[in-house]
């Protein structure tokens, strides 16, 4: 069976980028586009909308949402109301919001996922940390992307500490007396460990986690080049969501 696509966020980086993907996949199908900032009404015969509302008309199966994180929980929720499984990319979700849109899916049985990050090196690296934690419980976080990012901290580093909360032993990090002369110096602190943010242009999507322990360090990195390195996993989320009767936090709930 063919499987009808919208793509939320068509006209950005990873929007542009999930298109080309469905439209070499045999498997998929677009049946619309959305992007609140284009005239365009139409792109190679499917429709194009500036405003979700106007799809409801659309027969589709899977809603791929990569736009703003102002906007994703209620675009997710539109999905979810409207019988169609979103795969979200879309970052800044907060926990409430993920819990709350969980128990909406399985009230209405639909499938669905929100992936902080669909690259499976990104994915190990969340997994190896998380094992690596119950050793190391000193850790820090640094993720690096591009300039234009609007989040902060990345949704893959607060997505790796809440993996790493999970089985590290509670710690409050750094000396007891440490001041910090520039504030945010230190970063962000999460749980007891330190999440730091870097911006730069050239760069796509990488993430450190650097482990400290006695007269040793491990360091765990993956980088993303190319915006190609995601799509594998929105791949995957699209075929499996329409098979699911729940929405799942992590793209490693379907490997
Ligand atoms: N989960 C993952 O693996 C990845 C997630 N991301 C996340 O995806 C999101 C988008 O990233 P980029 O493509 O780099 O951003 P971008 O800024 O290039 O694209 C966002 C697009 O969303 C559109 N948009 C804004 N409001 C909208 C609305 N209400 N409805 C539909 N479209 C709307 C914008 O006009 C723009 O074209 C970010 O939250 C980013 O963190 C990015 C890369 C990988
Ligand atoms: O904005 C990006 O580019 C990315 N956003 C996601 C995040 O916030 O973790 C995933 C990836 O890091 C790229």
């Amino acid at each position: 069976m063919m499987i009808k696509v919208i793509i939320s966020g068509f006209k950005g980086r990873m929007g542009s980028t999930a298109v080309d993907m469905v439209n070499n996949d045999p498997e998929l199908e677009l049946a619309a586009l959305i992007d609140p900032y284009t005239t365009e009404k139409e792109v190679d015969g499917i429709p194009v909308f500036n405003d979700k509302a106007d799809v409801l008309g659309v027969a589709a199966d899977v809603w791929v949402d990569f736009t703003i994180p102002d906007v994703a929980y209620a675009n997710t929720k539109f999905a979810i109301e409207h019988n169609i499984c979103p795969v979200v990319g879309t970052t800044g979700f907060t926990e409430a919001q993920i819990s709350e849109l969980i128990d909406l899916s399985q009230s209405k049985k639909i499938g669905g996922l929100i992936a902080p990050n669909f690259a499976i090196g990104a994915i190990l690296v969340m997994e190896f940390a998380q094992k690596a934690a119950q050793y190391f419980p000193d850790v820090e976080i640094i993720e690096l992307h591009h300039d234009k990012k609007k989040d902060a901290p990345s949704g893959t580093a607060v997505k790796t500490a809440e993996l790493i909360k999970e089985t590290r032993t509670y710690k409050k990090q750094g000396a007891a007396d440490e001041v910090e002369t520039l504030p945010g110096a230190r970063g962000a602190e999460f749980d007891g460990m330190r999440i730091h943010s870097v911006r730069l242009p050239g760069l796509v999507a990488h993430q450190e986690v650097i482990f400290g322990a006695n007269g040793e360090g491990l360091t765990l990195r993956h980088d993303s080049y190319d915006r190609v390195s995601f799509m594998g996993g929105v791949n995957l989320g699209i075929k499996k969501v329409v098979n699911l009767d729940t929405l799942v936090y992590g793209l490693e709930h379907l490997l």
